[in-house]
Parts: structure tokens; sequence; C-alpha cells
């Protein structure tokens, strides 16, 4: 799939920081058949490989038809206490192999609950696991793969564009699991079904500004400008999820570029969910919005976003970058830095983190801070 792209070309493979990664959006596919066996869920295939063709795919699309992907195995996973644990630790295990060693992974508790959550999601009988307990289960999986692997782990919480009434609830979680690794508040889903943020995620985001909760929305991956604009001065985002579209207003973008606003590039994805380069049968990524974002020091990050369903994993994004952006081994270490600045770690780790990265990197820290 993304090897035809990017074969021979070599990676970046130091330090790296992943701040835009699905945790459903990143499950192994032995995971979703082990589970789905054990609680006698269909899925589309019943062999790993199987599989793992059914869920991804590698020719362009639409974020709608992408987001439908879910809905065939999030039923094998969602509602079940070990499957969620499991999830989130193998996540810290897949990241470590890919070189992270700072990771903000997101979610939304409620598609991942069968209680308290109206409606249950993925067509599940109600039970008792409820989005607060989702939040809990992920933070041991995390915590438990922090401890075994070195890394350090940050999640995000996930507010629904067609789901504004779940939004209070996502806001009370991050206040609640502010100390337990839970670091921000998040906009996704489809913007180009729903692209005004309503009431309750206004309301929401407006009390995280209150109450010290970090943002970021995603704006501007299929949606114009415009969801950027609402996203910086409504929802009052720290940081943009891909933020692609903001190039079609250079109002916008000059004023973002000054503010030194973090954009969460997500190169592969973007490809897939026929955010960028639409219509291309052999993508020129030299044309991607991040060639300019480079070309202009733009503040910016690169991700994989769902590499479960894009099939890829951090490699497949930066040897793209590598081969149609002219990316160097210091600009990759650049922008690494520069995301590990934009996470929304506390400061003294935020300090250690950078430190850490300076010396991978074999750079003086004193000549850089
Ligand atoms: O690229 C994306 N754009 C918008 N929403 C997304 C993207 N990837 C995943 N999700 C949505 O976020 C939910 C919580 O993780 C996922 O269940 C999916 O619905």
């Amino acid at each position: 799939m993304a090897s035809k792209f990017v074969n021979g070309v070599s990676d970046f493979a130091k330090s790296r920081v992943e701040l835009h990664i699905h945790l459903d959006g990143a499950i192994r596919p032995s995971t979703i058949l082990e589970f789905a066996k054990k609680r006698g869920v269909r899925l589309p295939a019943d062999t790993e490989r199987e599989l793992h063709g059914c869920l991804s795919y590698g020719e362009p699309s639409s974020l709608t038809k992408f987001l439908e992907y879910f809905s065939l195995y999030m039923p094998a996973i969602a509602g079940d206490r070990n499957a969620i644990r499991r999830v989130a630790y193998e996540l810290v295990a897949d990241k470590v192999q890919q070189g992270v060693v700072y990771l903000e992974a997101r979610y939304s508790p409620q598609l991942l609950a069968n209680a308290e959550v109206t409606p249950v999601p993925w067509g599940q009988r109600g039970g008792d696991l409820t989005p607060d307990e989702v939040v809990s289960l992920v933070n041991q999986g995390f915590r438990e793969g922090e401890k075994e692997f070195g890394i350090t782990v940050r999640s995000i919480l996930c507010c629904m564009r067609h789901m504004p009434d779940w939004s209070p609830e996502v806001l009370r979680l991050c206040l609640k699991y502010r100390d337990a690794g839970v670091v921000a508040i998040d906009l996704a889903g489809d913007e180009s079904l729903v692209a005004e943020a309503g009431g309750p995620h206004r309301t929401a985001f407006l009390e995280a500004v209150r109450d010290g909760v970090h943002r970021t929305v995603h704006a501007g991956e299929v949606g114009s400008s415009k969801v950027v604009e609402e996203a910086v001065d409504v929802l009052r985002a720290e940081r943009i999820g891909h933020g692609y579209h903001t190039l079609e207003d250079p109002e916008l973008y000059a004023r973002l570029l000054k503010a030194n606003m973090h954009f969460e590039i997500c190169p592969w994805s973007s490809y897939l969910t026929g955010a960028c380069l639409s219509g291309e049968k052999e993508a020129d990524f030299s044309k991607h919005p991040v060639v300019r974002f480079h070309k202009d020091k733009a503040n910016f990050s690169i991700n994989t976003d769902d590499p479960l369903i894009f099939d890829s994993t951090l490699a497949t994004d930066y040897k793209i970058l590598r081969k149609y952006g002219g990316f160097t081994d210091s600009d990759f270490m650049e922008l690494n830095l520069n995301a590990a600045r934009a996470g929304f770690l506390a400061e003294p780790d935020k300090k250690q983190l950078l430190q850490r990265l300076y010396k991978e990197y074999g750079m003086e820290q004193d000549t850089i801070l």
C-alpha cells in the first residue's frame, strides 16, 4: 500500500514525538481477532492477514467513508474492560518500536463504553462499562506501558462533532483525570458533515479554557479554513489537528504563523481521507501543504492518525517527507523538537523531554534553549 510511494527511501529513526494518533484507529488486528472470538463478535475475516486487509485501504477515499471502517471492528473492543486496557498497553509497545519517546494518544470515552452513553455505540447491547471507567482503564494500560517501555504517554479525550450531548461529560473526565495522564480535550469526527461546533461543544471548550485544560481541534482537514478560524477564535484551540485548508485563507494563515500555532500534520492519512491531493492517483506529495508549512517555517509535527486503517507506521510518513519534501535529518529533529514544545506535558516533564531529545540528537542544549 503506502510502500509503493516510498520504496527504498531511508527513514529517520531517532527519538520521535507523536501528538496525533487515535487509540481506536491504532489497534492490532491480532487483538481485534482475539477479542472478537472471545466475545462472539462477527468480523469480516477470521485470519489476521485477511482481517488487516479488510480493515485497511490504500487508495484515496473520503473522510466519511474512512470513518465507516471503525464500525467493522469496534464491536470487538468497545465495552470490554480487558480489551481496552490491552489496546492502550499495546499502543505503547508498538510506538516504542517506532522510536517514539513521547506520545499523546486520543479517543472518545463514549465510543468505547456501553453504559451511560446514548446511543450505545456500534449496535452493542447496553452493559456496565461507563465512559468514566473507560478513561480509567486506558490510563492503566498507558501507565503499564510507560513503566515497561520507558517512554512518556499522555491522553487526549475527544468530543465528537455529531454528538454535542457527550461533550459536557468529556470535559468532566478531562478534569477528573487530569492528574492521571489526561492532558487535553479535542473535537474529532466528520467536519464535512458537521462543520460548525454546536453549543455544548463551545461551552465545553470555554470551560476547558477557564479550568486550564489544554485544547486541540480537528479542523481544516477536509473542512474549509472557516472551520480552522472557528477552532482558534471560538473554541480557543492551542493546536490544530490537520489544518491543511488553512492555506485557503492567506490572512488566517499569516496570523497563525505569527502566533506560532502548532499543526498536527498526518501526511499519509490526509491522502487517504481525500483531505489533500484529492483526485491524484499517483500522489505527488511535493504539492502537499506540509511542504509549504515547512518552507514557511511553520510549527508542526508528523503523525500517523489511524495507522490500523491506513496500514502505516511513522516510517511511512517520514519517508514521504524525505522523498517528496526533501526533509533532512536536521529537519526531522527540528520538527520533533517543535512537537515536544507543543506537547501538553506539564512544564517540568516537558523540560526533561526536551533534554532527552537534545541529548539523543547530539545537540548542545545550551545553544538551543
Ligand atoms: O482523521 C480523522 N478526522 C476526524 N475524526 C477522526 C479521524 N480519525 C479518527 N477520527 C474519529 O475520532 C474518534 C475518536 O478517536 C474515532 O472513533 C473516529 O470516529
